[in-house]
């Protein structure tokens, strides 16, 4: 079928691809024109404006943004302002869910459809396909059932093809329920993933550390007494560990399997700072959990780790040091050579 991507950047680009391959027809609008031409090469129809794109698609429209959230919002009502009743706007991006369900309603007033799709696969989607998180008017999901077979992984190879009237969800989508749902799971996908994430760093930092009694031999011996440093005279061989952590362990994932290939082509992880940005989803998990009052004790932590690698707990840590001074006139040691 026909759609319209408006977004060329890693993902969106890579989506467009992804359907084009697989038959469909696409328009795409990006704001860099260099964007658009590379697309264009590749086959698609390239559009200059905003205006051009809508003007381009057949009824009923139906486009698809993969824009930062930040200006996802602006962007659904300049496009809404060039649709008709019947038409509909997908929005793929990471988006905060409140956003979603306010904006279907808007949109609704207007016989648009907003259909938010939580979309997971990042730079591997074009090969891999993409994790697709689904909200939305059944009438809409139902038109794209089609795009999305496309976008998502699909069956897994070798394995028995699921029956489709089962559900779609072993195809790697899934219409999770009305407009918002898409990108309410999504974002707590992506909660979890600081978890995961943080979880597997938290191991290998104590894998790592395992070597400290042998350390304790040299100057750290005075700032930072081991108990038994016999007990930790191992030089473990994390790109090794993680590698055999991928056959047939219980921490398996896609995720170990991207850790294990960072540490093998960079076993110091020399070109990161360790600075470790968030984009807002795991913060608006911990909002959905406080609102409904679920705990939520790994996320939070994941959460709040990212912002203490972000220099947020310097103060903090300096007035802790500042009371124990005060109140025991204890110093602060030398940082211990790693
Ligand atoms: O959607 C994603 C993966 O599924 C994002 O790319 C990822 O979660 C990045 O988020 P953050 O910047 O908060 O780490």
């Amino acid at each position: 079928m026909q759609i319209g991507m408006m977004g060329l950047g890693r993902m969106g680009a890579n989506m467009v691809r992804r359907l084009m391959r697989d038959g469909h027809e696409c328009v795409v609008y990006d704001i860099n024109p260099a964007s658009v031409a590379a697309l264009v090469g590749d086959g698609a129809l390239g559009a200059a404006s905003m205006a051009e794109f809508v003007g381009k698609l057949a009824k009923p429209r139906c486009v698809w943004l993969m824009l930062p959230a930040a200006i996802t919002g602006k962007i659904i009502d300049q496009v809404a302002a060039l649709m008709e009743p019947g038409d509909i706007v997908i929005d793929g991006g990471n988006s905060y869910y409140h956003d979603a369900v306010d904006q279907a309603a808007k949109l609704a007033a207007k016989g648009i459809h907003l259909v938010d799709v939580g979309t997971s696969g990042g730079v591997w989607g074009l090969e891999r396909g993409y994790c697709l998180m689904i909200g939305g008017p059944d009438v809409a999901v139902q038109h794209l059932d089609s795009v999305f077979a496309t976008l998502a992984p699909g069956a897994d190879a070798g394995a028995p093809s699921p029956d489709k009237a089962a559900g779609t969800a072993p195809f790697g989508y899934l219409h999770c329920g009305p407009s918002g749902a898409g990108h309410f799971v999504k974002m707590v996908h992506n909660g979890i993933e600081y978890g995961v994430m943080a979880a597997y760093a938290e191991g290998m930092n104590i894998l790592k550390s395992a070597n400290a009694g042998k350390r304790q031999r040299t100057a750290d011996a005075e700032t930072s007494p081991l108990e038994n440093p016999q007990y930790y005279q191992f030089d473990i061989d994390l790109p090794q560990v993680a590698e055999v952590w991928r056959h047939g362990s219980v921490i398996g994932s896609w995720l170990l399997d991207l850790t294990a290939g960072a540490l093998k082509s960079d076993p110091g992880l020399a070109q990161f700072g360790g600075r470790v940005s968030d984009s807002g989803e795991g913060r608006w998990t911990l909002k959905a959990a406080i609102d409904t009052g679920v705990p939520a004790p790994v996320l939070s932590s994941a959460l709040f780790d990212r912002f203490s690698s972000q220099g947020e707990s310097e103060f903090s840590d300096k007035l802790l040091s500042a009371m124990r001074y005060a109140f025991g006139g204890h110093v602060e040691k030398p940082k211990a050579g790693k």
